[in-house]
């Protein structure tokens, strides 16, 4: 069932414009894969767009009655309580980020949520991380990177942005109201279609390429049986499994800048975290199955 008639019917009921429901942003999604959105009615809002939806007239509309977030967690389930979390979290973010602070116009929200974009200056914004491209950013966006093993095997890819031939562990954005470990499992799963069994925290690092990102960086095991992979083609160029020897083999190889030898792949180079990760697991192939 859709909410979003109901939603206009109470919107037009109280005079309000219905074309507010496109600023709603999608918190999460139902197990029968329905999306979840939330719309910042406004009525604590200072800003004179918002700010004339009747708070005591809308609780006798919805039989309810409006609560502050903080007093609502002692009595929220932990599912809710994340959907209300990440909501307001978002929801503030949006409200922050009206306008570009290059070019002064108005910035755009695109459909989810996820960010929002300047039609001037072209500047994207995130959420995690003020921008991706040319303004330097003080702010520094967390990022998970995995090293996914099967026991045997682990698993490595690449984004056609990598040098000719680098190979990587999966790596991706925290989104906001996400824990680490959700951003891992959400990850894994939306690059290369695998559910995580275990899952072990191993280190961080500062990254300041393209902009300043706090990498925290993980082992994880799959199921045995369970290692068949889709390889999401819109984030990554390839994926795939590579045996301990091979992995072992392409550690030893000197600077790839200098030895280009065709038909190899070769891995980050040792300052970065994820080299740091797979040279981790080549010495303890077991370090992904162990409790954390
Ligand atoms: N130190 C190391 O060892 C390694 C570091 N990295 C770093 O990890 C980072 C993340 O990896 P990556 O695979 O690219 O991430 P993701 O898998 O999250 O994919 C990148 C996409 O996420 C969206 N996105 C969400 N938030 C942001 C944000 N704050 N800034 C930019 N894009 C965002 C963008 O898509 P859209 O615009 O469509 O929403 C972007 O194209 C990279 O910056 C990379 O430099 C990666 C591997 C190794
Ligand atoms: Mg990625």
């Amino acid at each position: 069932m859709s909410l979003r008639p109901e939603l206009e019917r109470l919107l037009a009921k109280f005079g309000q414009d219905t074309q507010r429901i496109e600023d709603s942003v999608l918190i999460g999604c139902s197990k029968q894969h329905e999306a979840w959105f939330a719309l910042d009615l406004g009525l604590n809002s200072s800003s004179s767009l918002n700010a004339s939806l009747q708070k005591a007239e809308m609780e006798i509309e919805l039989k309810g009655s409006f609560t502050d977030l903080r007093k609502a967690l002692f009595q929220l389930n932990t599912k809710d309580a994340s959907l209300l979390t990440t909501a307001q979290a978002l929801l503030r973010w949006h409200d922050a980020h009206q306008f570009c602070s290059r070019s002064g116009q108005p910035t755009k929200k695109n459909v989810a949520g996820s960010k929002r974009v300047c039609p001037s200056s072209k500047i994207i914004y995130y959420p995690q991380a003020p921008t991706r491209i040319s303004i330097p950013s003080s702010q520094m966006a967390p990022v998970v990177i995995t090293l996914v093993s099967d026991g045997t095997r682990c698993l490595l890819a690449r984004q056609s942005s990598f040098p000719k031939g680098m190979y990587s562990a999966l790596a991706g954005f925290c989104d906001i109201g996400e824990s680490l470990e959700e951003a891992v499992r959400r990850e894994v799963a939306e690059e290369v279609g695998l559910e995580l069994e275990r899952l072990k925290y191993s280190a961080s690092q500062h990254w300041s390429f393209p902009n300043s990102s706090l990498m925290i960086a993980c082992h994880a095991s799959v199921k045995p049986g369970q290692t068949e992979i889709q390889v999401n083609l819109k984030e990554l160029e390839a994926a795939g499994w590579f045996s301990h020897d091979e992995v072992a083999t392409a550690l030893r190889r000197n600077n790839p800048y200098t030895q280009q030898q065709n038909g190899t792949f070769w891995l980050p180079p040792k300052l970065a975290i994820a080299h740091q990760l797979i040279k981790e697991w080549v010495e303890k192939p077991s370090c992904s199955t162990l409790p954390a």
